[in-house]
């Protein structure tokens, strides 16, 4: 029996532009389970960004309830949404957005002190491992604007977990990245993942869908299809032909959803 880890009640919705009204997320019932790697797909401009800015209390529905570990995030304060999101959550985008005055490893270690109850020498040591299993050992005293772009998304990904969260919500994580670097990325959530951290992903590539066990397919405001998927095995991470396999279970599936 999987255990619920977000889950939405009737979650809506809609932007208002030059007064005219978006209707992006129409009722939205949805349940996300402790421990997956949940990929989203979808027509561009559907709504899969929105949606992940509403499960993750970045951005507040219309309507509706956002249910993580019992609590409405929907309904919360900015105190305690802001300690959520510093304690609970962990945030990935297609750019690195790291901060420019500061190094590699320190943007890894800053979120890290905001931890509640982690002393500082747990921190440093939280952020001495991390950087060493993103490979960013070598480049850790580098401002960003001295760092490949793999270099920074993997330190983004870094300090997107330093502070253990209990899931990761990434938005195209690898939509600014050569393939290299992409699959260094996908490499490194998933094993993040096997570590234990719920990820959602939203990504246009099946290939990075397919990293997932669960897909969801996203049109006209609400979730469409889901495939389910055996657990990604690292083993044949370099394997074109299980990744061929996968692909092909994705492509047919998102055939037969028209997409
Ligand atoms: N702040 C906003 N104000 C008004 N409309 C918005 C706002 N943010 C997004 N939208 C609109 O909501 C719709 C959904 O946008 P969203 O970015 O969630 O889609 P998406 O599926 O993630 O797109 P893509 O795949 O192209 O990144 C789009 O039509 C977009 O123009």
């Amino acid at each position: 029996m999987r255990e619920t880890i977000l889950s939405t009640r009737k979650l809506s919705k809609t932007y208002v532009a030059d007064g005219v009204q978006a209707h992006v997320l129409g009722s939205v019932d949805l349940e996300l389970y402790r421990g997956d790697f949940t990929s989203i797909m979808g027509p561009s401009g559907s709504g899969k960004s929105t949606l992940l800015y509403c499960l993750s209390g970045m951005d507040a529905p219309t309507s509706g309830e956002v249910i993580f570990e019992g609590e409405d995030i929907a309904r919360l304060g900015q105190g305690r949404l802001s300690e959520l999101r510093a304690q609970r959550f962990g945030f990935v985008f297609q750019a690195a957005n790291l901060v420019s005055n500061l190094t590699l490893y320190e943007n890894v270690a800053v979120p890290g002190y905001l931890k509640r109850g982690r002393s500082a020498s747990e921190t440093k040591r939280a952020t001495d491992e991390l950087v060493a299993r993103m490979g960013l050992a070598q480049v850790a005293s580098h401002l960003p604007s001295q760092a490949s772009g793999g270099q920074k998304q993997r330190c983004a990904v870094a300090r997107a977990v330093v502070n253990e969260p209990a899931i990761v919500f990434a938005d195209e994580p690898t939509g600014a990245l050569n393939r290299a670097n992409s699959l260094e990325v996908l490499d490194l959530l998933g094993e993040l993942n096997r570590n234990g951290i719920s990820i959602l992903m939203v990504t246009h590539d099946v290939r990075s869908a397919v990293r997932g066990n669960r897909v969801l397919y996203f049109e006209d405001g609400g979730i469409r299809g889901e495939l389910e998927l055996a657990p990604w095995d690292p083993a044949f991470s370099g394997d074109e032909a299980y990744v061929r396999e996968r692909e092909a279970m994705a492509n047919a599936w998102l055939a037969s959803l028209s997409w």
